[in-house]
């Protein structure tokens, strides 16, 4: 019998759900079955999610759900299997395990087969079984069939020690009416909300650090996140565009396909400039960024903004400078990263796999002009005053007519960020902006 998560071959005899035995992987639901009278809507997106993450999988796929676990299976290799569901927001365990027929000898054999592999791979470990009977027909108790597991494995595998409170592994049973899971490897899960189920949102996206991590955050509470990206362009080269359209990219490995517009902010940053905005230039152009996003979101039906701010990380981001921007905007704009500090962010941007992309050299526009001292408390009176000499609203219909739609596509396996740049070179699929 394969062995869960350790199967480098198609799943054998796993391409139906009604076949007998195979390898499979079992998802559990997180916060989506605590929901109420509405939980159903949450199930469905969390399901439609998961078809689509599994759609462009090297062979066919099955998904069958009872009440809070989803199994998938199908030709498909199981670490691909389980690699794919991980990316998928909404299950709180990943577990890839072993279906067997629900008779007391498949079963045996399943734990005996799951704990020799595991002994193997960490000789010395201590191990415990627990046993989950869903169809009360079973014939034992789940309390007892462990123990008579237990007492099996230890018999056939020389005494292999068990640790009942602190075990290396931990064999799980969960038996069902017609097939049984044996399963000994809980992966994390991307626990959350289903991306889609809050609606959609339009994600300030920089090549930074911290725009990718606040957007994935946007999509863990169920937002469904499209991107827009500022460049100096025409004074600035375009590296930041291809780390923005890399970052993209992998973001939406995480949801279906997000959209990115890209807007060339360069002459109107020099127009703020002449218009004399001097310390306020930083947050006079996240004014503009801003006011621009929230006309882009409202043509793509997105109810809100998504900014990487953190509380007081730089000048720009105190909350005076915070409540200035706002003030701009004509959407909510959310700043998951909010309470978080640079060292959390950059952690869980490597654990995103969008720290190497955000590490890379760029020219962002928001340098292009930036005063040497940024005011920490910018003056709604003058920065009003300088958006009136410039005629605000005019460079916010300019801007919005030039703007570019990209569309980062998923991809099975994370690309560096030079493939995702020569990529952006010759991206064929602009389209232009949808109007109002
Ligand atoms: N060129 C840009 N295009 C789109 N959004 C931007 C751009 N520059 C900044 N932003 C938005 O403004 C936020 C604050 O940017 P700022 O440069 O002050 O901080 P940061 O810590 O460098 O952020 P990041 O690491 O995301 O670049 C960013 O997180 C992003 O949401």
């Amino acid at each position: 019998m394969p062995v869960p998560g350790t199967s480098q071959v198609p799943a054998s005899g796993s391409s139906s759900p009604d076949a007998p035995h195979g390898d499979c992987v079992l998802l559990k639901h997180g916060e989506v079955y605590l929901k109420g009278g509405n939980r159903h809507m949450f199930t469905h997106r969390l399901l439609d999610n998961l078809r689509h993450a599994l759609d462009d999988l090297s062979g066919p796929t099955w998904v069958r759900t009872r009440r809070n676990v989803t199994v998938i299976g199908g030709d498909v290799p199981l670490d691909e299997l389980t690699a794919r569901a991980r990316q998928v927001i909404g299950f709180n365990a990943v577990e890839p395990a072993a279906r067997v027929p629900s008779t007391e000898e498949a079963i045996t054999a399943a734990v005996l087969d799951a704990l020799g592999t595991a002994r193997a791979e960490r000789p010395g470990i201590t191990f415990a079984v627990r046993v989950k009977r869903r169809d009360k027909a079973f014939p034992m108790t789940g309390t007892d069939f462990a123990r008579v597991l237990g007492a099996r494995a230890q018999e056939a595998l020389d005494g292999l020690p068990v640790d009942l409170s602190h075990p290396d592994v931990r064999v799980s049973v969960e038996i069902d009416q017609d097939v049984s899971y044996v399963s000994w490897r809980r992966l994390p899960g991307l626990s959350g909300l289903p991306v889609g189920s809050s609606g959609r949102a339009l994600a300030l996206l920089s090549g930074g650090f911290d725009s990718p991590v606040a957007a994935h955050r946007a999509m863990r509470r169920g937002l469904r996140v499209d991107y827009v990206h500022f460049t100096g362009a025409p004074y600035t080269n375009p590296a930041s565009l291809y780390k923005a359209y890399a970052l993209a990219r992998e973001l939406n490995r995480y949801q279906p396909g997000g959209r990115m517009y890209v807007v060339a902010l360069g002459k109107a940053q020099k127009r703020l400039a002449l218009a004399g905005a001097d310390r306020l230039q930083v947050v006079a152009q996240r004014r503009l960024m801003v006011r621009t996003a929230s006309a882009l979101a409202r043509r793509a039906r997105s109810e809100a903004l998504v900014t990487g701010d953190s509380l007081g990380q730089v000048a720009s981001q105190t909350v005076a400078n915070m409540a200035a921007v706002d003030e701009a905007a004509t959407l909510p704009v959310l700043r998951p990263l909010l309470g978080w500090e640079k060292q959390e962010i950059i952690d869980e941007a490597r654990s995103l796999g969008t720290a190497e992309i955000s590490v890379l050299p760029d020219e962002d526009c928001c340098q292009l002009l930036a005063p040497p001292r940024v005011t920490t408390r910018a003056p709604m009176r003058e920065l009003r005053t300088v958006e009136r000499r410039l005629e605000i609203d005019e460079i916010v219909e300019e801007l919005l007519s030039t703007v570019q739609i990209l569309r980062p596509g998923r991809d099975a396996t994370p690309e560096g960020p030079s493939e995702g740049a020569a990529d952006c070179a010759t991206e064929p699929t602009t389209t232009p902006v949808p109007s109002a």
